[in-house]
């Protein structure tokens, strides 16, 4: 492969990406290149690597995302949301379906110019988080983690532990979000979400992610989060804004059980990645 690639640097209310396009030239990088791009000392940095393919299953295109630990997530809202932005201004379109590996996204334009994705249906089975013990996921005890009390287990594609508690800004996540994010109730680990119930359509979270730690925002994780607050009788009805560190999504839980996020997108410069300086 040459070992020039060129990215855009995007970002959905700061969860940040490197996309390069693997439509046509080869993009494929070794988990050690992915971890290289990633370290925001040497590399360029991001939270989510965002790699565009050519479609497998009808839809416009396929989005691979690898985390900065080198480590491939199944789902990224936000991720989402900005390729296909990219998407629908390269088609001159106003929707699309973009591919990934659990199946079609609905994305659509906003009148405002956000955009917003359909993430598919929630799943809530102790199987689909996947969790090591068959239990209720709408409040589980993970073990270490009592003092945040119950958490609600929810997949998005990829899985997520929602806490609720008194005061989210009050905790430290870099201290709390390793231990939990691996803790072996896990076996495929989690992203980890603290919530504070602000108002009945207002929630406010913040995020450890799996393979990438503390970020600026989550889309997954917001879907997952009025997810878990509306099993929990924590907000009335299945709708809220979720304010994180970097903005506020807007999500809906539909009844038929998919959830729908719509939020900003932004790209912030372009450049080119020297894969032959990052070693195989
Ligand atoms: N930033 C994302 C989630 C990215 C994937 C996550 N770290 C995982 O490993 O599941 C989003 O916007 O959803």
């Amino acid at each position: 492969m040459s070992t020039n690639l060129p990215f855009l640097k995007m970002h959905g209310l700061g969860n940040d990406f490197v996309v390069v396009d693997g439509r046509k030239a080869d993009a494929a990088l070794s988990e050690a290149q992915y971890r290289a791009v990633g370290d925001r000392r040497r590399g360029v940095g991001y939270d989510q690597f965002l790699t565009i393919l050519p479609p497998k299953n009808g839809g416009l295109a396929y989005m691979a995302i690898h985390n900065p630990d080198g480590s491939q997530a199944q789902a990224c809202g936000n991720g989402t949301r900005c390729v296909a932005s990219l998407l629908m201004d390269e088609a001159g379109a106003e929707e699309i379906v973009l591919e990934t590996v659990v199946g079609g996204l609905v994305c659509k334009r906003a009148a405002d110019g956000r955009v917003t994705v359909d993430m598919g249906k929630a799943n809530l089975g102790w199987t689909e988080i996947p969790i090591a013990v068959e239990t209720d996921t709408r409040e589980v005890t993970v073990p270490g983690a009592e003092a945040y009390g119950p958490a609600t287990m929810v997949n998005m594609g990829n899985p997520h532990a929602v806490f609720f508690v008194e005061d989210a800004e009050a905790l430290d996540l870099a201290r709390i979000g390793p231990p939990i994010e691996t803790n072996p109730i896990f076996p495929e680990r989690a992203n980890i979400e603290f919530v504070s119930v602000l108002a009945p359509d207002r929630l406010r979270m913040r995020v450890w992610e799996r393979g990438a730690g503390i970020t600026q925002a989550c889309g997954s994780g917001a879907c997952a989060t009025v997810v878990a607050a509306a099993r929990r009788g924590m907000i009335p009805g299945r709708s809220a804004s979720v304010v994180l560190d970097g903005g506020v999504l807007d999500i809906t839980w539909r009844a038929d059980g998919h959830v729908e996020m719509t939020g900003p997108v932004a790209t912030s410069f372009s450049g080119t990645l020297d894969l032959s300086a990052l070693g195989s």
